[in-house]
């Protein structure tokens, strides 16, 4: 009889239970079984990890960077000696399959990895004053408390991504991770015990939202929020955030267009389409959202697209030839329903998919099939509306002009995908598509060193590589006259 764990929330380097005396039920996506319960934290728990937080900065931002960094890299060290264990637990929350629930946690190292890297570059400025015997110093101090609150596709990477340049900088965490898949993320709290970081740097509660969620962004403890999700919760981050001027990083929605020109090389392009938008059931910020093929070669893609979509084996997340698993929960899986519902309403046609598969090993799960549609017009709802799921509306286009203009056309700008082979045309599209990442000639997949960063509704800030490092640090002036 597997006994279900019951994770706390973890407060100034201690697992405590909450006085709600609630608990909430993490589900597996596949089976609808309880993996775990965690706490239904109160606001109140929530201040007391930011005050928790707030002592213990004192110190780590007195500690040398670079035995910060230390430190950390033994935290990334020990994340990857238990790779299998947190890859199954982010198979059971998450519902993602096995192989890519190691790349997650590999990728969860590395984001620490990278922040590291940066603990002997924290660069400021001196110069010159109009004044005799003065200098002007521009340096780079840590913030103090930041308030990490993530997404459920890629909860440990996100995570991570919060935390490594957060502390590499000289601050201190604490972390909200989203209810519905919060446990490989609680795991860092004892991995934080196993390597020394120090109690208070690292706090990790859990709780709906609108009530921990809210608490730790109104705080004036909280010195940046950070946020992965939907714009609509971005939004409310930033308005409960300006009561107090709070910094705030939010990297939200997207609806990235995936541009297949004339002279493209097809069958490059049908794997990055596929892979763009069915990878982790389609639940990734920067999927193929919508698909605009050059009407010329929109048969020959169409007939490879379909079928490679066909191929693809649904099933369980753990074995091997699974190419897809469930959605997270049921009103994503509804969400999906709905879009369809809508989109064959206004007129668009199933070319393949559309509904919840059939089959025993399907009965209990939030499962939905890759799904295309065709006859799709500019104006409709699944061309706008983000599906962040296996749905996929492809429309032919004639002229380049009219392919940007449908690119363009949206509330979000985060990622956008081109597939050509012509020099003027890549260029182009570098200078007109309304973005903050482009991908020409592969599929999505940022890197460490970019920018990952949302136009539009998509977020702002931005996070990754140099500039989302910066996004940790604060900047002093000093005016230091010595006549
Ligand atoms: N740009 C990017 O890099 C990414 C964007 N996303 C976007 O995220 C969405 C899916 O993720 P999902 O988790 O459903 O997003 P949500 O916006 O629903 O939730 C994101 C996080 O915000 C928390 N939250 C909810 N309300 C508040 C509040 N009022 N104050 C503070 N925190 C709050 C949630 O907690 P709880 O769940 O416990 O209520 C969760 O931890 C999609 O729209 C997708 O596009 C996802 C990944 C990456
Ligand atoms: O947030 C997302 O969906 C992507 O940025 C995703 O998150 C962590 C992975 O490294 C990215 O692919």
């Amino acid at each position: 009889m597997s006994t279900i764990k019951e994770y706390l929330l973890f407060i100034n380097g201690k697992w405590v239970t909450s006085t709600s005396n609630e608990t909430i039920d993490v589900i597996n996506p596949s089976t609808e079984e309880i993996v775990a319960t965690i706490q239904n934290g109160t606001p109140q728990e929530g201040i007391n990890a930011l005050e928790a937080a707030d002592k213990a900065f004192k110190s780590w931002k007195k500690t040398p960077a670079r035995q910060r960094a230390e430190l950390l890299y033994k935290f990334a060290d020990q994340i990857l000696a238990k790779k299998e264990y947190l890859a199954e637990l982010l198979v059971k929350e998450q519902g993602k399959l096995l192989k890519v629930a190691r790349m997650e946690v590999e990728v969860t190292a590395s984001f620490i990895q990278y922040a590291c890297e940066w603990a002997r570059r924290i660069e400021g400025d001196i110069l010159p004053s109009d004044n005799a015997d003065e200098q002007i110093w521009i340096q780079k101090v840590p913030r103090g408390v930041i308030v990490a609150i993530t997404a459920w596709n890629f909860p440990l990477a996100l995570a991570a991504r919060k935390l490594g340049p957060a502390l590499v900088a000289g601050n201190t965490i604490v972390i909200k991770p989203t209810s519905e898949t919060p446990l490989a993320t609680l795991e860092l709290g004892y991995i934080a015990k196993e390597v020394g970081i120090p109690d208070g740097v690292i706090n990790i509660v859990t709780g709906p939202g609108r009530a921990m969620g809210n608490a730790l962004v109104e705080h004036p403890i909280t010195k940046m929020v950070t946020m992965t999700g939907s714009t609509p919760v971005g939004q409310q981050i930033a308005k409960n955030a300006a009561q107090n001027l709070t910094h705030v990083q939010l990297e939200l929605g997207g609806k990235a267009p995936f541009i297949v020109f004339k002279d493209a090389d097809i069958d490059a392009a049908v794997t990055s389409a596929l892979h763009s938008r069915f990878d982790n059931c389609g639940q990734v910020c920067t999927c193929n959202e919508r698909m605009y093929v050059h009407e010329d070669i929109y048969d020959k893609f169409m007939d490879k697209f379909i079928a490679a979509t066909k191929a693809l084996k649904i099933g369980d997340p753990m074995l091997e030839d699974s190419d897809m698993g469930p959605k997270v929960n049921a009103s994503e899986l509804k969400h999906m329903e709905h879009l369809v519902e809508v989109s064959l309403q206004e007129g668009a046609t199933i070319a393949t998919g559309g509904k919840r598969p059939k089959g025993a090993q399907f009965e209990k799960g939030y499962w939905f099939e890759p799904t295309i549609l065709t006859n799709v017009k500019q104006n409709m709802t699944i061309v706008h509306e983000e599906s962040f799921g296996p749905i996929l509306p492809v429309l032919k286009f004639k002229t380049f002009d009219e392919a940007i203009h449908y690119a363009n056309d949206c509330e979000y700008g985060l990622a956008a995908m081109v597939f050509t082979k012509d020099m003027k045309t890549i260029m182009r599209c570098n200078e007109e598509l309304e973005y903050g990442e482009i991908y020409v000639n592969r599929g999505h997949g940022e890197q460490h060193q970019g920018f990952h960063n949302g136009y539009k509704l998509s977020g702002s800030g931005g996070e990754d590589g140099k500039y989302g490092f910066e996004q940790y640090l604060e900047k002093k002036t000093f005016y230091l006259n010595y006549k």
